[in-house]
C-alpha cells in the first residue's frame, strides 16, 4: 500500500457462532481483502466467506465481496474452507434443545364472603383451638395410620412435609377450592402440595392447625 494512502486496517476475527453470521451481515456471505505490498507481492487473507464472490479495488487493496443472498440457511455449519479458517474445522450440530416445563394452569376459586385469606389470618388470631387439641401437645409423634383415621367434618388431618394439621377449619379458606383441599386429607399431601404450589409457606398459614410431628420410622 501506498505511503499517502490513508487507510486504517483492522483485522476483524470470525465471530465464533456460526449463527450469528448469517444475522450479522445478511446478504453478504464472507469478505476477501487482499494487498499489494511496496515490494509487489500480494498479501492476502479471507476473513471467511459462503457464496459467489465479486471483486472491487481500491487503491491497492482489492475485496473479495461474496455474496450469499442466494445461499440456503440451515442449521448445518456453512462450509468453511479449512485453509482459510483455520481452527474451525470441526462441524458441531448448532441445534440446542431447550426443555420448556408447562406451568400448571391456575385454578383458583372466588372466596366466598368472609373466607378471604384476611378472614384467615384473623381466625388463627382469635380462635383458641383450630387444631383441635384439646389441651394435647402439638409436639407428639403421629403415625399415618392414625393420620387415615381422622376424615371426619370437625377433624380432618393430613401429613404435610413432617407434620400432621388439621386442616378441617382451612376449608372454606383455601384458594383452591375445598374440593382440592379434600384430596389432602387423610393421607400424607406433600407432593401435592408441591405439585399445585410449592411457594406457599404452610408452616405459616397452618401453624395453629398443627396436631403433631409425623412419625416417620413406621
Ligand atoms: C394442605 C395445605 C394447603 C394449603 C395451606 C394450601 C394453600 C393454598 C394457597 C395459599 C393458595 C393460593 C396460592 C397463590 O395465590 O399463589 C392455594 C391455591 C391452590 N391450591 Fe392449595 N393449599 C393446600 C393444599 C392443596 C392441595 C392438597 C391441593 C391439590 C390437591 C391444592 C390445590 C390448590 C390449587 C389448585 C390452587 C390454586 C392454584 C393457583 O392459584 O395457581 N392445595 N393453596
Amino acid at each position: 500500500m501506498a505511503d499517502g494512502d490513508d487507510f486504517t486496517f483492522c483485522q476483524v476475527e470470525k465471530p465464533a457462532d456460526d449463527v450469528e453470521d448469517q444475522h450479522v451481515a445478511m446478504g453478504i456471505g464472507g469478505i476477501r481483502i487482499d494487498d499489494k505490498s511496496e515490494n509487489g507481492s500480494w498479501d492476502s487473507g479471507t476473513i471467511w466467506k459462503l457464496g459467489v464472490s465479486s471483486q472491487k479495488t481500491v487503491g491497492t487493496l482489492t475485496f473479495n465481496v461474496i455474496d450469499a443472498s442466494t445461499h440456503k440457511v440451515t442449521n448445518e455449519r456453512p462450509e468453511l474452507d479449512a485453509k482459510e479458517v483455520a481452527g474451525s474445522s470441526s462441524k458441531a450440530p448448532l441445534e440446542q434443545k431447550t426443555v420448556v416445563k408447562k406451568p400448571m394452569p391456575r385454578k383458583k376459586v372466588p372466596y366466598e364472603i368472609g373466607y378471604s385469606p384476611l378472614d384467615w389470618l384473623k381466625l388463627t388470631r382469635t380462635h383458641p383451638d383450630l387444631a383441635g387439641l384439646n389441651g394435647q401437645s402439638n409436639r407428639r409423634l403421629i403415625t399415618m395410620d392414625e393420620v387415615k383415621q381422622h376424615k371426619s367434618e370437625g377433624s380432618m388431618w393430613t401429613a404435610l412435609k413432617g407434620r400432621v394439621y388439621n386442616i378441617g377449619p382451612y376449608m372454606k379458606f383455601h384458594p383452591g377450592g375445598e374440593d382440592m383441599l379434600k384430596k389432602a386429607v387423610g393421607r400424607n399431601s406433600t407432593l401435592l402440595f408441591n405439585k399445585h404450589h410449592a411457594w406457599v409457606n404452610a408452616e405459616v398459614l397452618l401453624e395453629k392447625c398443627l396436631v403433631g410431628i409425623l412419625d416417620e420410622s413406621k
